[in-house]
C-alpha cells in the first residue's frame, strides 16, 4: 500500500526542505498564536516560497475568522484549511468563500467521538482522526497525544481521511497496520522540543512511511 505522509508544524526553511526531501506529499503551517509552531505572515510567504509543485501547502486553523483566513491563505499560498473546533456549518461557509479543499478534524478518545466524522459529510473533503487534547490544553493538536486506534477498525469513511495523533517513526507502521490509514500526520513525533523541528526525524519518519 502506497501511505502519504503531511508533516505539521513546520516554521524553518531547514526542516521544511527536510519534509519536501523526504517525500512528504502535504507541509502544514499553523496559524493559531498561542501554539509553539505559529507562523507569521511573513515567515509562512517565505517558506511557501520553497514548496514545489508537487508538495500541498495546508494551513492549520483553529476556528478562524475571514480576515485571519484571507490573509494566512495569500501569505502561504495556502491550497488546504485544516480546521479544528469548526462547525460543519462553518466549514461549508468557508469552503465557499474560499474555493479551496477544506479538513475537519476530529478530535478522538472514544468510539462515540468518531460520530463527528459523519457530521462533515458533504461540508469537508477529508477527516482528519486526530487525538483529543487534555482538558485545559491550550491547542487542539500537536501535542504527540495518540488514541485507541482500533477504534478505526471496521469504520465506514463517507469521506477521505488521514490519521494524526502521537505518531512517530517507531510506530507509524503499526498505526497504519492497524487502522488501514492511506495518510498520516505528525508533528510533535518529529520534534526535539516542543515546536522544534528535527531534520533527522523528519528524515526517519518519511523513510518509514516508505516502506509501507
Ligand atoms: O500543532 C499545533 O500546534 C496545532 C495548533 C493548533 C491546532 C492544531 C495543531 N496541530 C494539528 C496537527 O495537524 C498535528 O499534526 C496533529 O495534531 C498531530 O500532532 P502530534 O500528535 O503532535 O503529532
Amino acid at each position: 500500500m502506497s501511505v502519504t505522509a503531511k508533516i505539521c508544524g513546520l516554521s524553518t526553511p531547514e526542516t521544511l526542505d527536510a519534509a519536501i526531501r523526504g517525500g512528504a506529499s502535504h507541509v502544514g503551517l499553523v496559524f493559531f498564536p498561542p501554539s509553539p509552531r505559529n507562523v507569521s505572515r511573513e515567515r509562512a510567504a517565505q517558506l511557501a516560497a520553497r514548496v514545489p509543485g508537487h508538495v500541498t501547502r495546508v494551513g492549520v486553523f483553529v476556528d478562524p475568522d475571514d480576515a485571519l483566513l484571507e490573509a494566512s491563505i495569500a501569505a502561504g499560498g495556502l491550497q488546504v484549511l485544516q480546521l479544528h473546533s469548526s462547525s460543519p456549518a462553518r466549514a461549508v461557509a468557508i469552503k465557499a468563500r474560499t474555493g479551496l479543499e477544506v479538513w475537519a478534524a476530529v478530535a478522538v478518545k472514544t468510539r462515540a467521538d468518531l460520530a463527528a466524522a459523519g457530521t462533515f459529510t458533504g461540508a469537508a473533503d477529508r477527516i482528519l482522526y486526530d487525538a483529543k487534547t487534555p482538558p485545559g490544553a491550550v491547542i487542539p493538536g500537536g501535542m504527540g497525544v495518540r488514541f485507541d486506534w482500533s477504534l478505526l477498525q471496521g469504520v465506514r469513511h463517507n469521506l477521505p481521511w488521514a490519521l494524526s495523533g502521537g505518531l512517530d517513526p517507531f510506530n507509524v507502521a503499526e498505526a497504519v497496520a492497524t487502522t488501514g490509514a492511506a495518510m498520516v500526520d505528525v508533528s510533535s513525533g518529529v520534534e526535539s522540543a516542543p515546536g522544534i523541528k528535527d531534520a533527522g526525524r523528519i528524515a526517519a519518519f518519511l523513510a518509514a512511511v516508505k516502506q509501507l
